[in-house]
């Protein structure tokens, strides 16, 4: 399937979770083993050959980081909420669009100099992708990129990743 197909079945949900925010919701494309497919083969266009590991942040970005772990051979990480994991290598806090959150980093999971791709399905204010790129290289990582499926410029997300490599299948 065509990645703008694929997109194409992309739903917009208007006042969740809260009024005021239009939420893009990747259900359906998920949901669809072409689009999936598509979308998960059109984000490691733009990996860094180099990368060895995702880093997937929790919840959504999950499964498009553990697709594209499995499909190209690379390991991946979860970032997690705070409360999930074991042990703990690393913690940040950030701001959200609807509120502020933290991400972990499992201890041992990224060794010192590792190749590292951050993957999510959404880049709004920025904050969750930048919080996930300080814990990377606070266990000693170089990222090499950050790939999401749908950018809002509108929230500015790009100020809080300058200097890094950004990739957006979409931007709405
Ligand atoms: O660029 P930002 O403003 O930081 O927003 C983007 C983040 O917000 C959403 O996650 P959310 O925290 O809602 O968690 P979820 O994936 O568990 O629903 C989305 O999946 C990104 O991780
Ligand atoms: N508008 C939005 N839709 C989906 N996920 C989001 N994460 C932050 N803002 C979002």
């Amino acid at each position: 399937m065509k990645l703008e197909r694929a997109l194409g079945l992309l739903r917009e949900v208007p006042d969740f979770p809260q009024p005021g925010v239009v939420f893009r919701d990747l259900t359906p494309v998920l949901a669809d083993p072409d689009a999936l497919r598509a979308v998960v083969d059109a984000l490691q266009v733009h990996v860094e050959p180099s990368t060895q590991v995702v880093a997937a942040v929790e919840s959504r970005g999950f499964l498009l980081g553990a697709a594209l772990g499995y499909g190209w051979r690379y390991g991946v990480v979860p970032l997690r909420k705070p409360g999930k994991l074991p042990a703990v290598a690393h913690r940040v806090s950030y701001d959200l669009e609807y509120g502020a959150a933290s991400l972990e980093l499992p201890e041992g999971a990224i060794t010192p100099g590792q190749k590292v791709v951050v993957v999510d399905d959404v880049l709004a204010t920025g904050g969750t992708a930048a919080a996930a790129c300080e814990l990377v290289e606070r266990a000693g990582g170089v990222v090499t990129g950050v790939s999401v499926v749908i950018e809002l410029p509108a929230l500015g997300g790009r100020a809080h990743l300058t200097g890094r490599q950004v990739h957006a299948l979409l931007a709405v």
